[in-house]
């Protein structure tokens, strides 16, 4: 889905309608109430020409003129709980709008996500699923309301006088032909409005996201600019659409006050002849001055209609992008086949866009073993991981877990067996606890054992909140090595069957290292299977077992006293990707 239009099929009235199904009931009773409100305005004109009639003859018009006032009344009450019961509505529609858009933006597939702007996915699920609430508050409704009362004022018109009538028909369908040309350019114009939010919401998300990167860079001017322009766009689009919209309304005046001329003329030459009685004419250009309202209203309400359809277009979108399967109800985890390894690959093909990353990755992992993943930059560590993960699914071979092939498990099976500590060490705004535990209710003695493990219990007591401390935005108020330590101890909490760590030790100083490896080790005696991509040889060199991948293909395996003697990839990895611990240059690159 790109910010700009057309990928998808244009969305018509059909699917707005569909998104009001499940509101249908509060959308029939709060239009049931203006309707009636609407009905009762249309009898006052009645009751008002013959209350003109009674005083000509000099009839009593004490209970017409009550009847009137009540009629004004009941007109006002109903009006008001109808409009209010319609608000509600509009507001029941963006909730459900808004939870069906969220519950599938969690769940989006990975390679989906990575091609769309968060910020512009963001404006779908805010923005957008607002403009929408309008077409049900004013749009849908002012056209049923303003269609009926529209229809009901025309009929009473033809049954008083239906020359006068045809009179305000002439006048009204010329001023409709124009509107409708209109109307079709204002859905192009909201359409482009809604993208250009957008991609102001995921240009505003890109720099304040990056803002330490832009401030050193003194880069503000340039991306301040960048984000005026679509600022700019929005405004043009806004505008274009407001200038339409406005064109049309004095469309309708005008019409409004023709009829109403040209009713006065030929409905006065009419009374004088005798054709007509003058309460009649009376009623009949009530009529035809109500009618602007209404109409006013069906125009609003199609206008209203169309720029809804332009957010609808996005949401629908957004709706249709393709989510993981899985129902996000965490699955039973498999047990274990006997004697099979944790993890096995067997020629695992795998490929970003055509770009192939991983070309016939097969190894194991035995049960309780501790493996390293070594190999250069971009050799395809970091897509194992992901592939264990099951963010991303092979093109070709196949990933066990415990004995079973990945496709006879789900996704939420294999991820209750696994657990990843990412090399960005992503931590999320909240609080230390909220962290550690993601949702999942953990006892503070779990929660003690995983923050000693990774030298991160003396700290946290020193904090006047302790765990309920605030981390900030991305974890902005914690080291670099404390966020890392939070998203191991977040790992080790879950006891996983299988850790995966990537490079768990980059952004942590000699000490905090060696305890957060110790704290590793000791798992080994809980029987975890560790598959760690390291770039410390003394991580390397402790590993029962390593890996040695090079563009795509595991080159090499074995410990890492037989790597050195019979592997000419691992030995030139020696002192240059994996580097001794004693030797950091001034960036943090263990030399
Ligand atoms: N999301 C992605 N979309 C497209 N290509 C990707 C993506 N992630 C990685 N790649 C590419 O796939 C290849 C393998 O990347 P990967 O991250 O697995 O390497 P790595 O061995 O972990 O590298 P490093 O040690 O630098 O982290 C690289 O060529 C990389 O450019």
């Amino acid at each position: 889905m790109s910010p700009s239009r057309g990928m998808a099929e244009p969305v018509g009235l059909a699917a707005l309608l569909r998104m009001l199904r499940p509101h249908r009931g509060l959308v029939v009773g709060a239009v049931t109430l203006v309707i009636t409100a609407s009905v009762l305005g249309l009898a006052q004109p009645v009751l008002a020409g013959r209350i003109i009639d009674r005083v000509r003859t000099s009839e009593p018009i004490v209970g017409l003129v009550l009847t009137l006032t009540l009629l004004f009344v009941a007109q006002t009450l109903i009006d008001t709980a109808g409009r209010y019961l319609l608000e509600c509505t509009g507001e029941s529609v963006v909730r459900g709008l808004r939870q069906l858009l969220v519950r599938r933006l969690i769940r989006l597939q990975l390679p989906v996500l990575h091609t769309h702007r968060t910020g512009d996915l963001i404006s779908r699920a805010t923005g957008d699923t607002l403009a929408l609430r309008d077409s049900v508050t004013r749009g849908l409704v002012e056209i049923a309301v303003g269609a009926l009362t529209v229809t009901g004022a025309a009929a009473l018109m033809v049954a008083i006088d239906p020359v006068l009538f045809l009179v305000v028909l002439g006048v009204f369908a010329v001023a409709a032909l124009g509107v409708t040309v209109v109307l079709n350019r204002i859905r192009e114009a909201a359409e482009q409005s809604r993208t250009a939010v957008g991609v102001l919401t995921a240009d505003l998300e890109r720099s304040l996201s990056a803002i330490r990167t832009i401030r050193i860079h003194q880069a503000e001017r340039p991306e301040t600019d960048r984000v005026l322009a679509s600022v700019d766009a929005a405004f043009d689009a806004g505008v274009r659409g407001a200038r339409l919209a406005a064109t049309a309304q004095p469309a309708i005046q005008l019409a409004a006050s023709g009829s109403f001329l040209l009713v006065l003329v030929v409905g006065g030459m009419r009374v004088a002849s005798g054709d007509l009685q003058l309460g009649d004419l009376v009623a009949v250009l009530l009529y035809a001055t109500y009618l602007v309202m209404p109409l006013g209203n069906l125009l609003e309400g199609l206008t209203t209609l169309k720029r809804a359809m332009g957010a609808l277009q996005r949401v629908q979108e957004a709706l249709d992008l393709p989510t993981e399967s899985d129902d996000g109800t965490p699955g039973a985890i498999a047990a274990a086949v006997p004697g099979a390894p944790a993890l096995a690959f067997a020629g695992v093909r795998f490929a970003y866009d055509g770009r192939p990353a991983l070309r016939g990755v097969s190894f194991e992992l035995a049960r309780g073993s501790r493996t390293a993943l070594v190999g250069t930059s971009g050799s395809g560590k970091s897509t194992i991981l992901s592939l264990i993960c099951r963010f991303y699914e092979p093109t070709s071979g196949t990933i066990s877990y415990l004995g079973h092939d990945a496709a006879a498990l789900t996704r939420d099976q294999c991820r209750q067996l696994v657990s990843l500590v990412e090399q960005s060490a992503p931590v999320l705004h909240g609080t230390i606890r909220e962290n550690l535990c993601m949702g999942r209710p953990s006892d503070a003695a779990e929660m003690d054992r995983v923050l000693r493990q990774v030298n991160l219990h003396d700290w946290v007591e020193t904090l006047p909140d302790g765990v309920d401390t605030q981390v900030g935005e991305h974890g902005a108020q914690l080291s670099g090595g404390e966020r890392q330590r939070l998203a191991i101890a977040r790992a080790l909490l879950t006891r996983p069957a299988l850790l995966l760590l990537d490079e768990p030790t980059s952004s942590l100083d000699a000490e905090n290292g060696r305890t957060v490896m110790d704290g590793l080790r000791r798992l080994h005696g809980d029987g975890v299977t560790v598959l760690i991509v390291a770039h410390r040889l003394s991580t390397v060199r402790d590993a029962d077992h390593i890996l040695v991948v090079d563009d795509g293909e595991v080159v090499a395996a074995g410990s890492h006293h037989e790597l050195v003697h019979t592997s000419e990839h691992y030995r030139l990895l020696l002192g240059t990707q994996i580097t001794d611990d004693k030797h950091t240059d001034f960036s943090g690159v263990q030399k």
